[in-house]
């Protein structure tokens, strides 16, 4: 479909009709949509690869879900899907091909990029990622003074840290366990003293992690890092080589900052940067887990791109996720998105995703440049269950705003856990089924009556319910699970991006704060140029000069 052809979304028959419906479901309780379809908890559900999930307590019926692939049809996702899958560029504002799924397609795959197959390039930087990470492993890869490589020190931020960093938490089990993995992202030099203090010079591999190697906190942090190394080993910068490699699409800066170019693992820049921790940014990850779970987890993330490129409408998890957001946002005024994970090594889960979904989809223009008059991107956020429990999901439960959540579990814990600790895994998975039973039904207030509550109390005890959630349920949470539940966040973001007409692969939004920063830097060192801000940051910068003594 051409973008410029397309009708405004609001105005598309389809949405009208989601509309009507809307008001015709009123405020029909999850209570009754149980009560007329018993089955509707197996009818509901859907499988992909190891993922079972279950959609039966969303505000949904046959006639919502009809409407909505309706609409994803007049608004062509699947054409647009087709286009990223060919390597179009669909990154309008950036003139890019989308091609994260060519980091997962297998070595035989023809996937072309500006005409050329991008496969065997994507192979021989997986081959050399993974030589690279058992030479470490091994203890073949030695440091300045011979010593083997012990720690290693990621150095990146967005999309250069939170998917490694995610991913990392998430495998700890299948990790080696005898290195140390720390990841440094902000530019708050706390960071990288935290994670340097205690570690040896010799013993330490700084990974930096840059698609453009121009990031102001990557660099500032490298450069702070060269300087410990070099300070800690007596060194000069000879000694850089056998410290520091670069995961970047950019050369010629990862030569001036002085690391080897055949120390530095290539990506394009037909990856997205909060698509890319399964391209060479996630090489610290791949020296942690092993080549050979790595190639697990890609091979998680194909097979649910495989689903999503050709399975129908009806069967597609993807597209439903996609389309519930869309569901929600405009019909319910739902303005976020809650993931919570029962698994303690889900942890960065909802982090990660925060950039995905919020970087790719917090847009107030259409790819035409015109503004939306619907809602985009939800806020998402969310952490573990059951600390959520204990903290915020008084307000899920009966709070004012419609809260759509997702809940992710697994059958199996992840690791051979201490003995005494197994047995918790089940209580833990109580809570994670009562949960959202509790939100779809919740306690009328007979049902609180009959329990002897006195009558002014009735009213506080009651739960409404009729809260929509999701429940993603998988064994165990292996390398391929990973894989495979990120490849269906990313094709939900990619497919709510479709419907409302947005560029969900750029990311504009971030850059004024960078070049204001700039500015403000030498105001706060030098006190000079304060005249050129306004009278509130002026007088910030003033206390904070003041407060720092200058
Ligand atoms: O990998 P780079 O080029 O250092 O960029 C880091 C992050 O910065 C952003 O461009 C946002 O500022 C993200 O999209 C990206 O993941």
């Amino acid at each position: 479909m051409n973008a410029q052809s397309r009708t405004r979304l609001n105005q598309t028959p389809e949405w009208t009709a989601l509309g009507k419906h809307r008001e015709q479901l009123g405020k029909t309780h999850l209570r009754q949509l149980f009560a007329d379809a018993p089955e509707r908890g197996t009818d509901y559900s859907l499988r992909v690869g190891d993922l079972y999930v279950d959609y039966s307590k969303q505000l949904v019926t046959d006639e919502t879900l009809r409407l909505l692939r309706e609409l994803a049809g007049a608004t062509g996702v699947a054409e647009l899907r087709d286009a990223m899958f060919r390597g179009d560029k669909i990154n309008t504002t950036e003139d890019r091909a989308v091609l994260h799924t060519a980091l997962r397609a297998p070595r035989d795959a023809v996937i072309e990029a500006d005409g050329e197959n991008v496969v065997p390039a994507v192979h021989a930087v997986l081959d050399k990622m993974a030589a690279f990470s058992d030479r470490v492993r091994s203890g073949e890869w030695t440091g300045h003074t011979g010593k083997p490589i012990k720690n290693i020190v990621n150095i990146g931020i967005g999309g250069s840290d939170l998917g490694p960093a995610m991913a990392y938490e998430v495998l700890r089990s299948f990790t080696d366990r005898s290195l140390t993995l720390r990841f440094v992202s902000n530019v708050d030099g706390a960071d990288l003293h935290e994670a340097v203090h205690d570690l040896d010079p010799a013993e330490t591999l700084f990974v930096i992690a840059s698609k453009t190697f121009t990031t102001i906190e990557t660099i500032t942090n490298a450069t702070s890092a060269r300087d410990w190394l070099l300070t800690g080993l007596r060194a000069d910068q000879d000694a850089v080589a056998k410290h520091f490699v670069a995961l970047s699409t950019n050369a010629e800066k990862v030569s001036d900052f002085g690391i080897d170019t055949a120390n530095m693992f290539e990506f394009w820049d037909w990856v997205g940067g909060r698509y890319s921790y399964d391209s060479a940014i996630g090489l610290s990850l791949m020296i942690a887990i092993g080549p050979d779970r790595f190639r697990e987890m890609l091979d998680g993330f194909h097979l649910v791109d495989e689903h999503f490129r050709t399975a129908p409408a009806e069967e597609n998890v993807p597209l439903l996720l996609g389309l519930l957001g869309v569901w929600y946002g405009a019909f319910f005024d739902a303005q976020s998105h809650a993931v919570l994970p029962y698994s303690h090594y889900l942890s960065k889960f909802t982090a990660y995703l925060q950039q995905l979904d919020m970087e790719s989809n917090g847009k107030s223009v259409d790819r035409d440049g015109n503004p939306v008059d619907w809602q985009t991107g939800p806020v998402v956020w969310g952490t573990p269950g059951t600390n959520g429990q204990h903290a915020y999901y008084q307000l899920i439960h009966q709070g004012t705003k419609v809260i759509p959540a997702d809940f992710i579990g697994f059958a199996e814990p992840v690791d051979a856990l201490l003995p005494g600790l197994v047995a918790q895994h089940d209580l833990l998975m109580a809570n994670f089924f009562a949960q959202t039973q509790a939100l779809a039904f919740g306690k009328t207030p007979d049902e609180v009556r009959a329990e002897g509550v006195p009558e002014e109390l009735v009213p506080h005890k009651t739960f409404l319910g009729n809260h929509p959630t999701t429940t993603i349920l998988a064994d165990r949470l292996t390398p391929s699970v990973l894989g495979q539940l990120i490849a269906l966040y990313e094709h939900k973001v990619f497919v709510q991006g479709a419907v409302w007409n947005i560029d969900s692969f750029d990311q504009w939004g971030v850059e004024l704060g960078k070049v204001l920063a700039k500015k403000i830097e030498p105001v706060l060192t030098e006190g000079k140029g304060a005249e050129q801000l306004d009278s509130s940051t002026a007088a910030l910068v003033a206390a904070y000069r003041e407060l720092r003594g200058r």
